[in-house]
């Protein structure tokens, strides 16, 4: 019998292309484009983080091609995806995961460290995408799935910068969605709430913090990273034709409202 899931969330065929997959949640996404049959390509600027998520992908017997580059320069991004494209022989998905984030009240954050965030988390997904468009749009359609975050639509403090940056990428989707839903390229979001990687070790590992989380989030506990997962193979698949300029919301339940301390 044919099963339905074999070709709805199958990427038998498919090339895609992750950014800053050296990182925890763009290794194991990777990955999981790669078990899914997709031709993968991988991302970083860190030589060390390229080599280790090359090995952990490489575990699944897929063969997989790496590319460095610094995102924070808008040729870098267009050189990145037409080498990816060049490579891969044509591109279905981009999966945007590069992000950083530098934690600081607002009244010490500098014009340097407002531009470092902003011109890796949004600045990039916006020249990347634009590099990608015209690849997608001659093979009659492609995915793009950018990593943003709850923070695009939940403040929290010393992330002001950065959230204002995963807004960005969550309007950017929308606007990006309206311009190519013409070219059969859909365009979507996922905003994960808190996932236990280094990039939140800051807080996860901090007492107080660790214990807010437990009260905070309904589940109780942060997300690893491969509960992304399913949101991400929805969005990257044939399954999600009819879906575009959406943010999928991972968070564990924090946005479907607020628990009395006391149950
Ligand atoms: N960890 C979380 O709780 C969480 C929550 C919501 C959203 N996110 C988002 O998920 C994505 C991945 O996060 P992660 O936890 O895997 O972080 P990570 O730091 O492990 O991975 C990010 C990767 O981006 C790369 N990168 C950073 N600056 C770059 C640049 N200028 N050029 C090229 N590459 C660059 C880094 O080398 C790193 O490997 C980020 O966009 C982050 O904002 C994370
Ligand atoms: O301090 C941080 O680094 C940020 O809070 C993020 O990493 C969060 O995990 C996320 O943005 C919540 O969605």
């Amino acid at each position: 019998m044919a099963r339905i899931l074999d070709t709805l969330f199958s990427l038998e065929g498919k090339t895609a292309l992750v950014t800053g997959a050296g990182g925890a949640i763009g290794r194991v996404l990777a990955k999981a484009l790669a078990e899914s049959g997709a031709k993968v390509a991988i991302h970083d600027f860190d030589d060390e983080r390229l080599a280790g998520a090359k090995a952990f992908i490489e575990e699944t017997g897929a063969a997989v091609l790496t590319f460095k580059a610094d995102l924070t320069d808008a040729k870098a991004c267009r050189t990145l995806v037409d080498d990816a494209h060049a490579a891969l022989g044509k591109l279905d998905i981009l999966l945007n995961s590069a992000g950083t984030n530098r934690r600081k009240p607002i009244v010490e954050v500098t014009p340097e460290d407002f531009d470092a965030i902003i011109d890796v988390n949004l600045r990039s997904i916006y020249f990347l995408s634009q590099a990608a468009q015209p690849h997608m749009a001659a093979q009659g359609g492609g995915k793009i799935v950018n990593i943003s975050s709850l923070s695009a639509k939940h403040a929290f403090n010393t992330i002001s910068v950065y959230a204002a940056s995963k807004a960005g990428v969550s309007q950017l989707t929308k606007a990006m969605a309206r311009e190519w839903v013409g070219d059969n390229i859909q365009v979507n979001a996922i905003e994960p709430g808190f996932v236990k990687t280094e990039f939140t070790r800051p807080l996860w590992d901090d007492e107080y913090r660790a214990d807010w989380f437990a009260r905070f989030i309904p589940t109780g506990r942060l997300a690893n990273p491969d509960e992304l997962i399913g949101a991400t193979l929805l969005l990257a698949s044939p399954a999600s034709s009819y879906i575009t300029g959406q943010a999928i919301v991972v968070d564990g339940g924090v946005l479907s409202g607020a628990t009395w301390v006391k149950p």
